[in-house]
């Protein structure tokens, strides 16, 4: 089955959660837990998408000072989760407490996932950081939080996949991007900004293509799931 594909559980609770599980489960085998999932229903979600065999990625983008980050992480990881992520923007010194957490973890032959630094949001443009007072290239600020997650030993970053080539480029073609904002031409943008087919994301680096509300919010869940993965393998030239 193809893994790069990651579907958003993005929906309010359990119920909602195991039923698209259950009717993607033949064709996705990667699923995303957000903060709107976790925060209702917490660990016994994760449980049940273990027990089902599926590969989970927490995504709680955990952006606080370092022993707070890094004693959620340390919670986080037990749960046996695949991949997790901090907001890289929590600064070097929290982005190094949480690789700490994941060799302290490695030590004990624990279980440990993937940890990811978000570096901008693929919600945001150049207008969105200029809100903020931040002058900088959106770009060049992707490059630096990717570096610095780079420095502190992180595996790789969430990212937009305009953004994954250059990251490879500066950081490793072993460094991981994860990256939402993959839609489909035929597909609504809703709140994303920074947007890519899942065919020129892979072309352009992109290791893990995250999707919600196209697939999701589909009348038919895995018809959707399929044009997705059906354009993926077009990037890959058939090879997934
Ligand atoms: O970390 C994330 O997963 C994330 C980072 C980011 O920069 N942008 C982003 O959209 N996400 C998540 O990816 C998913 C995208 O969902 P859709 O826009 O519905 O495809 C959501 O669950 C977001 O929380």
């Amino acid at each position: 089955m193809n893994e790069k594909l990651i579907v958003a559980l993005d929906v309010p609770d359990r119920i909602q959660a195991l039923e698209v599980v259950e009717e993607l489960k033949d064709t996705v085998n990667f699923f995303k837990v957000g903060m709107e999932l976790f925060y209702r229903e917490g660990p016994r979600l994760i449980d049940d998408l273990k027990n089902l065999g599926l590969k989970v990625f927490l995504d709680l983008k955990l952006h606080d000072i370092p022993n707070t980050v890094s004693r959620a992480l340390k919670n986080l990881i037990n749960l046996g989760i695949d991949m997790v992520n901090v907001h890289a923007l929590g600064g070097q010194e929290m982005l190094r407490a949480a690789y700490r957490v994941k060799n302290e973890a490695l030590k004990k032959n624990c279980k440990v996932p993937i940890i990811l630094g978000v570096t901008v949001l693929t919600s945001m443009n150049q207008k969105a950081l200029e809100q903020i007072g931040l002058k900088i290239e959106l770009s060049h600020l992707v490059s630096l939080l990717a570096k610095e997650a780079k420095d502190a030993g992180l595996d790789g970053v969430v990212a937009s996949a305009l953004e994954a080539s250059f990251i490879k480029k500066l950081c490793g073609q072993d460094f991981i991007t994860v990256t939402p904002g993959i839609r489909r031409l035929e597909d609504g943008n809703f709140d994303q900004k920074r947007v890519v087919t899942p065919k020129r994301a892979l072309e352009l680096g992109a290791d893990y293509l995250v999707v919600g509300r196209p697939i999701v919010a589909a009348m038919n869940r895995k018809i959707a799931a399929k044009k997705y993965l059906e354009e993926m393998a077009g990037g890959l030239n058939g090879h997934l």
